[in-house]
């Protein structure tokens, strides 16, 4: 089944009221965001999406996929929810090359693409500053590096057409180049962010209250501008950390950023 939208629909905040927000769609190809102060609700949004609650969690919400209320085979089989959820803090454990876990991951998806394998790896190291090469060892790889496989192996080989992102805004790669990706392969991606970069590049974001949706803001095009500068600073410091992991001196010339 192709899943083109989900839909929220409102349910109670922590203090027992009606959510201001009573319903919110979000369609394929559409970033959204989800922003609040510590303890507001957004992990229990995302959490609220990823069970395709049906009023059976402390909000009340409920979920519908393509204006319907999901079967109970999805619900209750992981395998068919087809939803990715991404974490700074995920990493692999399995003893394997990277090309292994591609080949599995592709096989067992029903991949069966030639250059699976090479697609990925050079859309990964398009988002990490230190190259992925195919016979490393998943283990040895650095947070940014599993990070940024991650993503690409969601874009490419999983075919979770929802992916929710819990902060990954200290995960070591470019997150703006992340979401764009995952965005440009058709996924309906929500990310919990209080990055302006990741924010603003949202076309729209929830703000969080109390264990309520509070407000929906429309991204405008002056804000996409701001994020837009905002990623050329971040990838600028992203380059400066990369000349200092590989023992480089900087000096007062490395500053100078490209007009902002
Ligand atoms: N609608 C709700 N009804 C009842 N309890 C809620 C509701 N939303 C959130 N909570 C509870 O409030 C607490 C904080 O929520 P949550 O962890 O989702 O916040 P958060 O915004 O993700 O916080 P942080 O930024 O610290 O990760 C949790 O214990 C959660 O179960």
């Amino acid at each position: 089944m192709d899943i083109n939208e989900i839909t929220i629909i409102g349910g109670y905040n922590k203090n027992g009221e009606l959510e201001a927000v009573k319903e919110l769609t979000v369609k394929k190809g559409e970033i959204f965001g989800v922003v609040g102060a510590t303890g507001s609700g957004k992990s229990n949004l995302i959490s609220d999406i990823e069970q395709l609650a049906q009023g059976d969690t402390l909000s009340k919400r409920k979920i519908l996929i393509n204006g319907e209320v999901p079967s109970v085979g999805m619900r209750r089989d992981p395998r068919k929810r087809r939803i990715a959820q991404l974490s700074q803090n995920m990493n692999f454990l399995a003893d394997m090359t990277v090309e292994e876990f591609l080949l599995m991951h592709a096989k067992s998806r029903g991949v069966d693409k030639e250059g699976v394998v090479d697609e990925i790896i050079n859309l990964a190291n398009n988002l990490t500053g230190e190259p992925i090469k195919k016979d490393y060892n998943l283990t040895i790889l650095s947070g940014g590096q599993s990070r940024s496989l991650m993503v690409a192996d969601v874009a490419v080989i999983s075919d979770s057409p929802i992916v929710l992102i819990d902060e990954i805004e200290n995960a070591g790669i470019k997150k703006h180049e992340a979401l764009e990706l995952l965005a440009g392969y058709g996924k309906i991606v929500m990310v919990i962010t209080h990055d302006p970069v990741l924010a603003l590049m949202t076309d729209r974001r929830v703000v969080m209250k109390n264990g309520g949706m509070t407000e929906i803001i429309e991204t405008t095009e002056e804000e996409k501008k701001v994020s837009a500068k905002l990623n050329n600073i971040d990838n600028w410091m992203l380059s400066m950390r990369e000349k200092i992991r590989h023992g480089e001196r900087l000096s007062l010339n490395d500053i100078v950023i490209e007009e902002l």
